[in-house]
């Protein structure tokens, strides 16, 4: 580690790091840190601001004050007091700070996600630049913790990843665009096929039957989703095998609703799908016409929730390949 003695000229580089990391600061720490020196260097900041938990001794070599204003927060709020003369200003100010960012933290932290069950992106370190009213954050971010990441790779025992990632794809464009300018609403019920057959019958004929038993149309098969979108209009659900063969569509399932609790609002597809999870080891995507969003249920519960906002979730088709 090269020590900076001379403040007037730095010898810093990008390749440099310039602070002794203690043996507690977690890796999105230390890069986060690097990545504060690096902006003060390049917009030649006068100061450093932190909140939250954060060690300030890790930028004791920068000349410029570093300000932890979690500490200061009772000078602040005196000094706003005096200014305004109402205290709670300065709650609702700072309340809204750290709402703010949670909330953009909270929203990396998503789009993430989706882009990781997408398969658009592996499981690393993200990095967000957030810019929002009069301010920028940066966030960094560890895909390793992140709960929704946690969840899809329980999913991904229980099917394939291939299989978990077509479908969701699949869910979020029937979600986004519907069919012919109509929302639809669908559910795709995946693995423990055996069981899930057991427990349901057909409503109408079963599209997906073929003539002999080799016949085999594949979720993960690109060119076999438009009509999957055709069929999605169709009462009952999805049958999917936990490697993508498409078993069923028109399938209505036979389950005790009773002890299943999903949010007010969602219809009895929603429920039954909800159902069978808890008593086989499928895992269930329902898409809510009426909500316009995609939910996975596991083992009886809610386990994610996607809100397509065309803005967030850009699904470009030519990504996959
Ligand atoms: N036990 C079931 N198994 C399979 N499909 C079912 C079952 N019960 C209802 N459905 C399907 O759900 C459709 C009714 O959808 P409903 O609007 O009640 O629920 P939803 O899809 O959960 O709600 P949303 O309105 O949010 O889309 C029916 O047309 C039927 O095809």
């Amino acid at each position: 580690m090269e020590e900076i003695t001379d403040k007037s000229e730095p010898k810093v580089t990008a390749e440099t790091p310039i602070f002794n990391a203690s043996a507690s600061d977690d890796l999105c720490g230390i890069l986060l840190k690097d990545s504060v020196v690096h902006l003060v260097k390049l917009t030649g900041a006068v100061a450093v601001f932190t909140f939250g938990n954060i060690d300030v001794k890790a930028f004791r070599e920068l000349d410029i004050p570093v300000i932890d204003i979690t500490q200061i927060k009772t000078i602040i709020e005196k000094l706003t007091y005096l200014r305004n003369e109402n205290q709670f200003q300065i709650q609702e100010v700072s309340e809204s700070i750290r709402n703010e960012a949670d909330k953009n933290a909270s929203l990396l932290m998503s789009a993430a996600a989706v882009e990781y069950s997408l398969g658009n992106i592996g499981c690393g370190i993200v990095v967000g630049l957030i810019r929002s009213q009069n301010s920028y954050s940066l966030v960094v971010h560890s895909m390793e913790e992140n709960e929704t990441v946690q969840i899809i790779r329980e999913c991904e025992k229980r099917v394939t990843p291939e299989t978990f990632r077509s479908v969701l794809h699949l869910s979020l464009n029937i979600a986004l665009k519907g069919r012919e300018g109509k929302k639809v609403g669908t559910a795709f019920i995946l693995g423990d096929d055996e069981e899930v057959l057991e427990r349901s019958h057909q409503m109408i004929l079963n599209p997906f039957r073929g003539q002999d038993a080799s016949f085999e149309v594949n979720i993960n098969k690109k060119e076999n989703w438009e009509s999957v979108m055709g069929f999605a209009q169709l009462d009952g659900v999805f049958i999917i095998s936990e490697n993508g063969k498409i078993l069923s569509a028109g399938r209505y399932l036979d389950v005790d609703t009773r002890d299943i609790h999903i949010e007010k609002g969602l219809g009895t597809r929603h429920l039954s799908s909800a159902s069978i999870t808890r008593d086989t080891n499928a895992i269930a995507v329902a898409i809510s016409e009426s909500g316009g969003t995609v939910r996975v249920y596991m083992d009886g519960k809610e386990v994610i929730l996607i809100e397509p906002d065309a803005s967030l979730v850009k699904i470009d088709d030519n990504k996959r390949k």
